[in-house]
């Protein structure tokens, strides 16, 4: 973390997201705050991936604000990173990649080495620092991606389904650095589909149908028990079966 303004509180007012003339994101209204982990859940389709997407300003909403706390004198956007299901990589080594994004964020090249060599032990990939990033497993591409976000010492680091391709032990050494992160002072918001990936990361959990937030709470309050009936239905693996019946969606949404 740098040792600038906080850009948290984010807050989330109102916010509606329009494409393919449907309403895909609707009246979201929410707050995330500094040094927590959030966890978006849902079904496939809820629109979590287009809320971090809206949060990081990759997309443009139809209404409401996406607002950030700093003041003038801060770019928001400088203090942000995100990590994607599956990373573009450029076709160069582990090592240029990172400097790449160091060079696009302004770092002097002096100073890149270090925060490059450390950020590669961190973690694990020196031993791949020369390979050319587009050979690497899908695990360390998944690590180079992280690497190279961690590297900008972002406030916040948006994870787009950061496990969904990998196997356990490559899952489990992606949620150990989640923690690393998040330790050091990052707002971490992802989405997942493992209950219990989100049991073991979740400070806080958004629950996510149909392009609205259905409910927000601390992660322990919302494993032992939802509120909302579709989220316990979603605990229980039963959506589906919520799904068949829109007439019974109707009335609960
Ligand atoms: N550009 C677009 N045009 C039309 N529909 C879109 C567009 N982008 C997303 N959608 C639709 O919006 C809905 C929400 O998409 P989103 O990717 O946010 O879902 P998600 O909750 O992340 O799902 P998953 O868990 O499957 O990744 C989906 O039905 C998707 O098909």
């Amino acid at each position: 973390m740098t040792n600038h303004p906080s850009i948290l509180p984010l807050k989330v007012r109102n916010l509606d997201y329009e494409a393919g003339g449907k309403n895909l994101v609707k009246n979201i209204n929410c707050e995330f705050n500094h040094g927590k982990r959030y966890l978006l859940l849902g079904p496939n389709g809820a629109g979590k991936t287009l809320l971090l997407r809206l949060c990081h300003g990759l997309l443009k909403p139809k209404s409401g604000n996406v607002v950030w706390s700093s003041g003038k004198d801060i770019n928001p956007k400088h203090h942000q990173a995100m990590v994607t299901q599956r990373p573009v990589m450029l076709r160069r080594s582990a090592y240029a990649n990172i400097d790449y994004a160091l060079s696009v964020r302004g770092v002097d090249k002096a100073l890149r080495p270090d925060m490059i060599n450390a950020v590669m032990q961190r973690t694990g990939l020196t031993r791949v620092a020369n390979k050319l990033a587009t050979v690497l497993s899908l695990g360390e591409q998944q690590r180079l991606a992280i690497a190279r976000a961690w590297v900008l010492k972002p406030q916040v680091l948006f994870m787009d389904e950061p496990t969904a391709s990998l196997d356990p032990p490559a899952t489990h050494s992606i949620e150990e650095l989640i923690h690393e992160i998040s330790a050091e002072g990052t707002t971490v918001i992802m989405t997942c589909h493992d209950l219990g990936q989100a049991k073991r990361l979740a400070t806080d959990v958004l629950f996510m149908f149909r392009g609205r937030i259905k409910e927000m709470s601390s992660a322990d309050d919302f494993f032992a028990g939802p509120q909302n009936d579709l989220a316990q239905a979603f605990l229980d693996g039963q959506l589906i079966w919520w799904k068949r019946r829109p007439e019974k969606d109707d009335v609960q949404i």
